[in-house]
């Protein structure tokens, strides 16, 4: 008989509780004094299951980078933890880290940026291996651990990616924005990880080529066994890929959700907001639709608004609750969590939007589906 609880519990590959990073604000010419910090994440918890890509989504600053970053502790985390496989990584210093640091792996955003133009992509792919060596389960496949056998692992994973092997003699200038997404992904990949952070992966390509790398990346998953988290700002694009999405508001998840039923029925009014501003292709569905306008720009994460710091802007806020009252993230439908204090009211039309108007869809930070 399967024990849920039990399973749930082994089934969770990565598991935050409590994550906060706060960025100290100095002044001062002469005595550098701390005049407050930027909570650029404030008490996230996160469980990832094993197997699963979960979509990160949320407007520019709202944290979801440095969240990223700290999961895989890039960023130390001001508090809280952070568990991968039930290690606790805090806990960890110098080659123990090092050696779970190869279980968790980064797809950038701008593949250039994060690639030495001096280094040939073979070079480029070899040096994490060099660094990390492989994996017990590539020793097995490409034989005893050395530079024969690096190669051959660069060489596969090149192909997985869908480059030709005369790629490996060649820098990175040389191929277009999504071929060098195709190294990145390479890159990240070659060591075997399990977890795999990818930050805004197709932001800076073009759209022609943005659904070429999504598909790749889940052709790896079903191929390699990984777990993905996907950091994006645009909701059609982790839609696509996510099987569940958290959204993110001033340094917190307000909502999270299996993928279908967010879009389906999202009840956190940010995320109600976010989803109205997408176009619907057909005009009279998109003529009918209400469009609610976010009032203002996203507060200051060095000071962020009392009680929901959702209020300020949210179309739905009650008066005195509302503006004083923290809502916890809590299961409102299985497996569906809200921060907020009227979600369920609002799901069901006893309270309204104030004020519906056609959205400004790139002020409200997301990008429409092409
Ligand atoms: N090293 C740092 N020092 C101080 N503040 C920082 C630092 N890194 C990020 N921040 C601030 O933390 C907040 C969250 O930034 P973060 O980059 O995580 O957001 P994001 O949602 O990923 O946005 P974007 O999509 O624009 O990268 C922002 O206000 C940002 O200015």
């Amino acid at each position: 008989m399967p024990n849920p609880e039990t399973d749930h519990a082994t089934d969770v590959l990565l598991d935050a509780r409590g994550v906060q990073v706060h960025f100290p604000i100095r002044r001062g010419l002469v005595i550098d004094r701390t005049v407050g910090h930027v909570r650029a994440v404030d008490g996230v918890d996160l469980a990832v299951r094993r197997g699963e890509s979960f979509g990160l989504v949320g407007e520019s600053g709202c944290g979801k980078s440095t969240l990223g970053r700290a999961l895989l502790r890039l960023e130390k985390p001001t508090a809280g933890t952070v568990e991968l496989g039930g290690t606790d990584l805090a806990a960890l210093r110098g080659e123990a880290l090092r050696r779970e640091r190869r279980r968790m792996q980064m797809v950038f955003q701008d593949p250039l940026s994060s690639l030495d133009p001096r280094m040939s992509v073979q070079s480029l792919m070899m040096e994490p291996l060099r660094v990390h060596g492989l994996s017990e389960r590539d020793r097995d496949t490409f034989g005893a651990d050395s530079g024969r056998t690096h190669l051959a692992k660069v060489r596969d994973m090149i192909e997985r990616v869908g480059l030709p092997q005369s790629s490996l003699a060649k820098y990175p200038h040389e191929f277009s924005g999504g071929q060098r997404q195709r190294i990145g992904i390479a890159r990240a990949m070659v060591l075997n990880p399990e977890l795999v952070i990818a930050d805004e992966p197709v932001s800076a390509l073009d759209v022609s080529v943005q659904a070429q790398v999504i598909n790749l990346l889940e052709d790896l998953q079903d191929d390699l066994g990984l777990t993905y988290i996907v950091i994006a700002h645009d909701l059609a694009v982790v839609r696509h890929i996510a099987d569940r999405i958290g959204v993110m508001y001033l340094g917190r998840i307000v909502e999270e959700a299996d993928s279908d039923e967010l879009y389906a029925m999202p009840m956190h009014p940010y995320t109600i907001s976010l989803l109205s501003a997408i176009p619907v292709p057909d005009p009279d569905v998109e003529d009918a639709r209400e469009r609610i306008l976010l009032a203002g720009d996203l507060p200051s994460p060095a000071n962020p608004p009392s009680g929901c710091r959702f209020h300020t802007r949210c179309p739905f806020r009650q008066p005195e609750r509302c503006d004083t009252e923290d809502p916890q993230l809590v299961e409102v439908l299985p497996g569906h969590r809200v921060a907020c204090h009227y979600a369920r009211e609002i799901n069901d039309g006893r309270i309204t939007a104030a004020g519906s108007q056609v959205v400004d869809p790139e002020r409200a930070g997301i990008v429409p589906e092409a």
